[in-house]
């Protein structure tokens, strides 16, 4: 404590006004003494100069007289006389030639200021005076010189001198220590006890320490500073306490952040450049099965060990994003869980700024139920449900790459079309489960009697094809190959089949085509094979046919034919043709039938027989179809403007089962029929059993929410296919088409005629209306009508006909 007492006395402000006030003094006292002994010393010289004149003016008169009597006694006697003062120290009289009459010196005193002397003034002074004799004149009768010690003059100058300067010191002396006390009474003893009361304040709680005023300074300078420094304490208190609710806050906003970010379904989580997480939500830390706490500063390699990419990769990934190369970087990342599954993330990073550091921000999201839904959907794209077989889009994709690889390594292969015989037989009779069954083991036979690089596919139905790949570079070993395990397939297929301990049996058509073939694409390969398969079937099934010349020419013609048909809806070659209904008893029209005509530019009218088929196959159908609903309710819209359409009346079009199965079909009907302004229940719509079966339940639907806009049904083709009452009871069909195959023949065949009565009937028991087509004479009508069938159509009454002349049927 004392040292620091003894410091603070050195270094405080005391000591150092002290020194201060000494060093001016002593600059003050030295310029005025120097300045008083100044004068001082000049007094003194005039003092010694005017002592000078009157030691000469004493001392020349007998001096003269001694050297004109050569007086030697009298000229000692002035010697010894001037050495009487104490200043002179020698003497010397000479006469006018030079002649020395007397001198004297005496030895100089010694003194310790004799070098100031020197410095100041001289260290000896001479004095020549001439001696003259009164009555002489002028003349000189010799000289008197003497010598002056300087020193010896000064010495009561030196003296008051060392006086002055003395007392001065003394002075200043006093004046410094008055100053140091006053100063550290007045100013450093109150400083260091304020210093000593602001070190002692609590700084957490500067609002309850208060600065004590020192004793007899409330209202001084110091007063004020501590006056001050209390306003300040209060101040900080106050300031503290902002701080403190700011900092308390800011706590909970952070608390509730970290709750928000946990609680996220998506995994945050943030790394810096090292590949380092530096912040990671519960969602990640659970992931990696890691704590958050435990995640800090965890190397990304460390966690990620289940990662399946390239882990290195990520941490670049973060750099270039932190180093802004990138702006932000979306990946897919593959992990394999503890159990084997895989997990699917899709993470996004960008850079944020994280306290006082730029990082990469990683957010994850488990995409993995929308990945395995992705995979089976990108499956089932490529698929069939029901055998997981590759479907068309897959064959015909990979068919592409393998006629592109035989092409250029020279060898050929073969496309199988292969056709179940009498398939239909066993799903009418045994249903779709037993049929479904067969067709998964036709499926598994295929694939069993074939190698791993070749392809089984199935296209639709029954209906199959193989692909079998490099077989041979030279083309008749490879048809023959080719032939070989086409038959080996089709002896397959013909074996039993089990189900539920019930044998079922089945045989196949097969068509071949060998490729590379010429420059055949890969639609049309498919179409040759399918091709030599119908052959097998027109020849009697369960065989293997090879595609040759003159199937090549039907399909060339199809394909012809497809792009006159693109043309013909382009350039509006087709018409719509109308054959009337009537009703069997009364023979009042009843409705219509509008029938598709195509009048080709060169090769002219061409029957539907052979076009529909084309337009079914290439999907032209669905817009063709599409044109003839609207052009079918213009119609509409015309005769029930013209007065010639009642109310009763109903005009049926065709749909092809591909243009039914349309998602939009409904709303296409829909925004036909409101487009025109039609007689409401006017429209009836001819859909064939294809349509039913293939998909009951969204037949049903679609025909219900076309039942609600008014649209009727009739089941076309009635007896030539699955003809069953159990759906025939739930489908909203208003109407039984009798096919003209079973008119053809009704008065010669009693099976016929059988059936058409049993057709009736059923039509009658269901409440359905029957309609027979196809009838041509009276005999025919004649029988339908005893049946009990409510109305006909056919050339007895009128073919199909084109608008202009159906308008006068109506009329008439
Ligand atoms: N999806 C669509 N299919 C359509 C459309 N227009 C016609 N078709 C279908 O084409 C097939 C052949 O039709 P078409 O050559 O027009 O034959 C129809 C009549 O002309 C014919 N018919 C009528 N009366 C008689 C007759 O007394 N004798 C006889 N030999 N033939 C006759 O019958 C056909 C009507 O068939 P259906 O539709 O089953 O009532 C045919 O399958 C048409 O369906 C279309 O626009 N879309």
């Amino acid at each position: 404590m004392n040292q620091v007492l003894t410091d603070h006395a050195f270094k405080g402000i005391s000591f150092r006004l002290a020194k201060v006030g000494v060093i001016l003094a002593f600059i003050l006292g030295l310029a005025m003494s120097s300045v008083q002994l100044y004068l001082d010393l000049k007094g003194h010289e005039e003092s010694l100069e005017s002592l000078i004149q009157r030691v000469i003016e004493v001392t020349t008169p007998p001096a003269a007289r001694a050297v004109h009597t050569l007086d030697d006694d009298l000229s000692l006697e002035v010697v010894n006389g001037l050495l009487a003062y104490d200043f002179v120290y020698e003497v010397t009289i000479a006469d006018e030639l030079g002649s020395v009459l007397a001198t004297g010196s005496k030895p100089r005193q010694v003194s310790s200021t004799r070098w100031i002397t020197a410095f100041i003034a001289e260290d000896s002074r001479v004095y020549t005076a001439r001696l003259s004799i009164p009555g002489y004149g002028d003349s000189v009768a010799g000289t008197i010189r003497f010598t002056v010690d300087i020193d010896v003059v000064l010495a009561p100058f030196f003296n008051r001198s060392g006086l002055i300067l003395g007392a001065g010191m003394l002075r200043n002396t006093l004046l410094v220590l008055f100053l140091f006390f006053a100063f550290h009474l007045m100013l450093t003893r109150p400083l260091i006890q304020l210093v000593r009361e602001m070190s002692s304040i609590d700084l957490d709680k500067p609002g309850q320490s208060r600065i004590k005023y020192p004793t007899d300074h409330r209202d001084d300078e110091l007063g004020e500073l501590v006056t001050t420094t209390n306003k300040l304490l209060d101040l900080m208190e106050l300031s503290l306490a902002k701080r403190r609710a700011v900092e308390l806050a800011l706590r909970r906003s952070e608390e509730h952040i970290r709750q928000i970010i946990d609680s996220l379904p998506v995994m945050v989580g943030a790394r810096n450049k090292e590949g380092n997480y530096i912040f990671a939500n519960k969602a990640l830390a659970d992931f990696v099965g890691k704590t958050t706490a435990e995640m800090q500063n965890c190397h990304v390699s460390d966690l990620l060990t289940f990662y399946l990419n390239d882990v290195s990769r990520l941490v670049e990934i973060d750099c270039s994003v932190i180093d802004g190369e990138v702006a932000s970087e979306v990946l897919e990342e593959n992990f394999r869980s503890i159990d084997g599954k895989p997990v699917y993330l899709q993470t996004y990073i960008m850079p944020i700024d994280f306290y006082d550091e730029r990082v990469a921000l990683i957010v994850s999201t488990d995409i993995s139920e929308r990945k395995q839904a992705q995979f089976k959907m990108e499956f089932m794209a490529y698929h069939d449900a029901l055998t997981n077989l590759p479907n068309r889009v897959h064959l015909v994709e990979r068919l592409e790459h393998e006629l592109r690889r035989a092409k250029r390594h020279g060898y050929h292969g073969a496309v199988l079309f292969i056709d179940l015989d009498h398939f239909k037989t066993i799903n009418d009779s045994l249903g779709h489960p037993v049929g479904d069954e067969v067709l998964k083991q036709v499926a598994d036979r295929l694939q069993r009697s074939v190698r791993e690089e070749d392809l089984v596919a199935r296209l639709s139905g029954d209906e199959f094809v193989v692909v079998l790949t490099v077989l041979d570079q030279d083309l008749s070993v490879a048809a023959l190959k080719a032939a070989e395990i086409g038959e080996k397939i089709r002896a397959k297929i013909s074996e039993p089949y089990m189900y539920d301990e019930m044998e079922l049996r089945v045989s196949g058509s097969v068509g071949v085509v060998v490729y590379p073939d010429a420059d055949s694409s890969v639609h049309e390969l498919i179409k040759y094979a399918d091709t030599a398969m119908y052959q097998v079937k027109e020849r009697g099934r369960d065989a293997i046919e090879f595609f040759n010349t003159d199937m090549a020419d039907k399909v060339s013609q199809q394909l012809l034919m497809e792009g006159d048909l693109h043309r013909a809806l382009e350039e509006q070659q087709f018409e719509l043709y109308y054959q009337p209904k009537i009703d069997c008893l009364t023979k009042a029209v009843v409705g219509a039938e509008a029938l598709l005509r195509w009048q080709h530019p060169v090769k002219g009218f061409i029957s539907p027989v052979d076009f529909i088929p084309v337009l079914e196959t290439s999907g032209l159908i669905v817009d063709v179809g599409a044109w003839v609903l609207i052009e079918a309710c213009k119609a509409l819209e015309l005769w029930q403007s013209k007065g010639l359409w009642r109310n009763d009346m109903r005009l049926s079009i065709n749909i092809s089962p591909r243009q039914f199965r349309r998602k939009t079909f409904v709303q296409d009907v829909s925004e036909a029929l409101s487009a025109r302004h039609i007689p409401d229940n006017s429209l009836d719509m001819e859909i064939t059993e294809g349509v039913v079966i293939q998909n009951v339940d969204e037949t049903i639907s679609t025909m219900a929410q076309l039942s609600d806009m008014g649209v009727s049904f009739s089941l076309d083709d009635f007896g030539t296919g699955y003809s069953s009452i159990s759906y025939l009871k739930s489908l909203p069909v208003s109407t039984l088409k009798i096919d003209r195959s079973f008119v053809r023949d009704i008065v010669e065949d009693q099976n016929d005629r059988v059936l058409v009565e049993t057709i009736v009937t059923m039509g009658c028991l269901l409440g359905m209306n029957v309609v027979a087509e196809g009838v041509e004479d009276e005999e025919q009508l004649r029988l339908l009508k005893k049946y009990g069938c409510h109305s006909y159509q056919g050339y007895l009454t009128s073919p199909a006909v084109p608008i202009a002349q159906f308008e006068g049927f109506l009329t008439r």
